[in-house]
């Protein structure tokens, strides 16, 4: 456990989830929250009085992400849509009636209108989950009362001993059993200085912050915005999370994009089908010669017979055929249609000609050299495809190869209804960064923007729509304005750079400090992309909430983290069935040192002359800034973190592999 404690903040109600600008309870929780020295907010968000849309986030932030305290604010009441206490306390593994009972004491000193709340308290998992009342006032006095020593109850609820806690009580001045909050906090400082570790390194249990840091949250409330560098926080608040938890954050948040008509053309690529399309043609709509020749009756059999008619391949003028007598033949060429009466065809190369006209223009006689069967060299209507057959089915993609288009095309479909293509923006962030196609020599300090370009192509090969939202400095004004542009025109927005520690990383805080946005990561435990940023952003203009990754800055962890998270996540915005990257094992071909943080090398996945499958890594020096490691490469090693028995993996090893390219 690090020192931070990670708390969600749930608004539950009708009216703010209709109107979130009318939430104040939230936001005062929000601002109670991370003044206390150890409590972060790591996620908050709104629910109408629903019970499946607060069982739904309450699970989900208690046995997701695994939070420490789960708060939520609203629907406790008698009113007849209040039913927070019902929806919470099936979730419960225990309930915390002590806490409830504490909260109310409090409470009703000061109104006795406090006993029309119904609250509930208790543990899910390892989770701490109070609910309060909705009114700011009541969210203010029933989180004083217990704000104290919530710490030492999440470190019991997590199966600690709170043996610290215990001692100083007993020690104290004050009768064991009440606690006052400032005997708490002061308890709180003085283990974090009596540890001999620095800050942060995973050790459990009690509070080791210096002053310093409990200041600068509780004035910037996060990093970077309007906070003096010199009071920036020094340790990220995010705590790192596990790709699997990542990847399923970001994933179980994607609803596909509702579904529109096209019409049938080559923009169709990519696309995903969703309907099932039937067969109102027949192909083919006539009976056809599938050569060139004689339409015969094959009765006939070999001999010379007058030639009567011909069909060559083109519409027939009045809509009818000419018909076939016995003892007669007609010529024909591939594709035409067949005389009414015709039961064969005869290729030219088993036929000789006996008599022509005196021009040379048409064939009178022709000998019929082969025997045929029935039915030889006919396509029957409906041959390839038949009236009310399903030829495509809803969920299926519309191919580059074309087959898709092609039998679209065949029947005379010309509109399909398909998923709506959803649209990434593309922002790179840096007052360093310029465009890569500036003619002039860069000054120093000066990086040219190598995300961008990269990212557009990989997007536009994916079959992808994009907006180029260029490059904004590292100013929170325009940062902000930026980002709202992005949000504003599509359904991802995707940034590169400021993500991280320092005093320009500007992302983060103003994602949640001007733009609304809830992160759901912001680490994560992987290489290359450790500050990788998810977030949903409300739409300033009102609707469905966008998705916003804030990439690395670093060129390969930008396309690393690209590949990763965003190509699924567009794949599953536009109605994919299979999003994620297939997966394969393949021979390492050489040994590798591993890292302690699971890492995604980039690779060249081969076949052998044998078949084996095998891989290489493009380069020994695996830098996050060394775009050149993305060279050829068609795959990302998927390599396990480090342990102490396992530092390495030999060549001949085999290895999970994400195919991102095509094989070599
Ligand atoms: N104190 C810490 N510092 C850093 C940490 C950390 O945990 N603690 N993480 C490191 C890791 S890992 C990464 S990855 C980077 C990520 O940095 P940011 O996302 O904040 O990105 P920037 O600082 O803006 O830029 C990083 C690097 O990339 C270059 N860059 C940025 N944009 C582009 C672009 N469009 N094209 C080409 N190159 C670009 C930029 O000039 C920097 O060199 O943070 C570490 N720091
Ligand atoms: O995680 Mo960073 O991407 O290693 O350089
Ligand atoms: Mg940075």
């Amino acid at each position: 456990m690090t020192n931070e404690l990670r708390v969600g903040v749930l608004t539950i109600s009708d009216t703010a989830s209709l109107d979130p600008a009318s939430d104040t309870s939230g936001p005062s929780l929000c601002r109670l929250v991370e003044a206390e020295s150890r409590l972060i907010v790591q996620t908050k968000a709104c629910v109408p009085d629903d019970f499946k849309a607060i069982q739904k986030t309450v699970t989900a932030w208690c046995d997701d992400l695994d939070l420490h305290l789960v708060l939520t604010t609203g629907g406790t009441g008698f009113g007849i849509r209040d039913c927070t206490p019902e929806a919470v306390l099936p979730l419960l593994d225990r309930q915390t009636p002590g806490i409830t009972h504490l909260i109310f004491a409090k409470s009703i000193q000061i109104t006795p209108f406090a006993a029309l709340s119904r609250a509930v308290s208790g543990i899910r998992g390892q989770t701490l989950v109070l609910t309060f009342p909705g009114s700011p006032k009541a969210v203010k006095e029933n989180f004083e009362a217990v704000a104290k020593m919530l710490p030492h109850a999440i470190d019991l609820a997590r199966g600690g001993t709170g043996k610290k806690v215990h001692e100083k009580m007993q020690g104290g001045a004050r009768p064991s059993g009440t606690v006052s909050n400032d005997e708490y906090s002061k308890s709180g400082a003085t283990h974090g200085h009596g540890h001999g570790h620095g800050h942060g390194h995973g050790h459990s249990g009690h509070t080791c912050f210096h002053h310093s840091d409990k200041e600068a949250r509780a004035n910037a409330t996060s990093l970077g915005l309007g906070t003096p560098v010199s009071r920036r926080l020094r340790k990220s608040p995010y705590p790192l999370i596990p790709m699997d938890q990542a990847l399923a954050s970001v994933m179980d948040r994607i609803t596909p994009l509702p579904s529109v008509e096209k019409p049938v053309d080559e923009k169709l690529i990519g696309a995903i089908l969703d309907e099932d399309v039937v067969a109102v043609e027949a192909v083919p709509g006539y009976r056809a010669s599938i050569l060139d020749g004689y339409a015969v009756i094959d009765t006939d059999g070999p001999g010379q017979y007058p030639v009567t008619a011909v069909s060559i391949a083109a519409a027939s003028s009045d809509g009818s055929s000419t018909k076939l007598l016995q003892g007669q033949i007609a010529r024909i060429t591939t594709g035409g249609a067949l005389p009414e009466g015709a039961t064969a065809v005869v290729m030219v190369e088993d036929t000789q000609l006996i008599k022509s006209s005196e021009d040379g223009t048409r064939e009178e006689i022709v000998e019929i050299l082969a025997k045929v069967r029935k039915g030889e060299a006919i396509r029957e209507i409906g041959t390839d495809v038949q009236v009310g057959q399903t030829v495509l089915k809803k969920g299926q993609a519309i191919s580059a190869v074309g087959g898709e288009i092609g039998v679209l095309a065949s029947i005379g479909v010309r509109q399909v209804r398909v998923k709506q293509r959803p649209i990434v923006g593309f922002l790179s962030t840096g007052n360093e960064v310029v465009n890569h196609d500036n003619g002039q020599p860069l000054k120093m300090g000066q990086i040219r923007d190598s995300n961008r370009p990269t990212l557009i192509a990989a997007t536009k090969a994916a079959g992808f729509d994009y907006l180029d939202l260029g490059i904004a400095p590292d100013s929170p004004e325009d940062l902000e304005a930026a980002i709202k542009n992005g949000v504003e025109k599509c359904d991802i927005v995707v940034t590169t750079g400021g993500v991280s520690m320092g005093e320009m990383d500007l992302l983060k805080p103003i994602l949640e400090q001007k733009l609304g946005a809830t992160i759901h990561f912001g680490r994560l435990m992987m290489k290359p992309g450790k500050p990788t940023t998810f977030a949903t952003v409300p739409n300033p203009k009102g609707g469905q909430t966008k998705l916003m990754f804030g990439l690395p800055g670093n060129p390969v962890s930008a396309t690393v983290t690209f590949h990763l998270f965003v190509l699924p996540a567009l794949r599953k915005l536009a109605g994919y069935e299979k999003y994620m990257w297939p997966s394969i094992q393949a021979e390492v071909t050489h040994d590798i040192r591993l890292d302690e943080r699971p890492e995604y090398q980039r690779a060249i996945v081969s076949l052998t002359p044998e078949g084996r499958i095998q891989v290489q890594s493009t380069d020994k020096n695996q830098m996050s800034s060394r775009m050149v490691t993305m060279l050829g490469a068609n795959s990302l090693l998927v390599l396990p973190s480090r342990t102490s028995e396992h530092s390495s993996v030999s060549a001949g090893q085999k290895i999970e592999c994400l195919l991102i390219g095509k094989l070599a």
